[in-house]
């Protein structure tokens, strides 16, 4: 069984016992999440990353989600993608077709990848026009509390380091501010080219998820969420600053990756 509970300011936290009821309670999430949205709002304007996440995701398509997901109502988009061709092992928005897309039926027209034929610049700017686009045509809608896109849900992977997105440690992408989507040309993890959301538009979301599994993630982990000491206070791990400012986190992990947390009692 899960062991969940709430910080009072990093959100919802649930460690589970392993990697099978971690991805079934995520698909339980996003499917939950996606009938509200529709129910709320006629679409449901999803955002993924790329990395482990996707793979907790795959119940998605196997009954009884992929029967009672309204799939013609979702909107797809990237936090993050690397600079690569569609069909490069490095693509996420290959990962995610491969994986999901291509065995769903989600409007072609309804997944908005990156163009994977220009410069990492350009394909920042032009995917942050095509986002402001559907904000203008009020496919996604916009926050009433800053000049961002209000995504329903927005799905994080968490490295090692502590980074989201394409939001590295000390990286002046995280300080990007006026921006929706910007590029980095030197990732320190490969490949160097990306694009990514900005720390504005991940925290003006309606939901943030985060999910980190394995050990080797468990320091990271406890600097992203535990109350830190003055030593271990660490001001740019990306992931600490992942804070909607009015929607919900929740972290989802397997107990390794939450072995470290200071809530972490799990009686054997
Ligand atoms: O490079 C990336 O890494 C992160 C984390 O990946 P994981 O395999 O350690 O879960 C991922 O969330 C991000 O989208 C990706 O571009």
């Amino acid at each position: 069984m899960a062991l969940t509970w709430t910080h009072k300011d990093r959100g919802e936290i649930r460690v589970h016992e392993n990697l099978e009821e971690l991805s079934i309670d995520l698909v339980d999430y996003i499917a939950e999440i996606s009938e509200a949205s529709i129910k709320e709002h006629g679409v449901f304007c999803i955002v993924l990353s790329g990395g482990s996440l996707i793979n907790l995701m795959g119940k998605l398509v196997e009954p009884p989600y992929n029967k009672i997901v309204d799939w013609a109502k979702w909107y797809v988009f990237w936090a993050d993608e690397r600079v690569v061709g569609k069909n490069h092992d490095d693509s996420n928005y290959k990962l995610a077709k491969d994986t999901l897309l291509s065995k769903v039926n989600v409007f072609p027209r309804h997944i908005c990848s990156i163009n994977d034929t220009v410069s990492a610049e350009d394909a920042a700017t032009e995917y942050e026009f095509a986002i402001r686009q559907m904000v203008k045509t009020r496919t996604v809608i916009a926050s009433e509390n800053s000049d961002c896109p209000r995504f329903d849900l927005i799905l994080l992977g968490m490295g090692s380091d502590g980074h989201v997105a394409s939001l590295f440690p000390n990286h002046p992408a995280l300080e990007v501010k006026d921006d929706w989507v910007t590029f980095l040309t030197d990732s320190p993890k490969p490949p160097p080219e990306r694009i990514t959301f900005t720390l504005p538009v991940i925290n003006s979301a309606a939901s943030v998820v985060v999910v980190a599994t394995g050990e080797s993630k468990a320091n990271a982990v406890h600097l992203a969420i535990d109350d830190l000491t003055s030593l271990e206070t660490s001001p740019s791990l990306p992931a600490r600053l992942v804070q909607p400012s009015s929607g919900n986190l929740i972290w989802f992990m397997d107990k390794p990756a939450g072995s470290k947390l200071d809530g972490f009692k799990f009686s054997e």
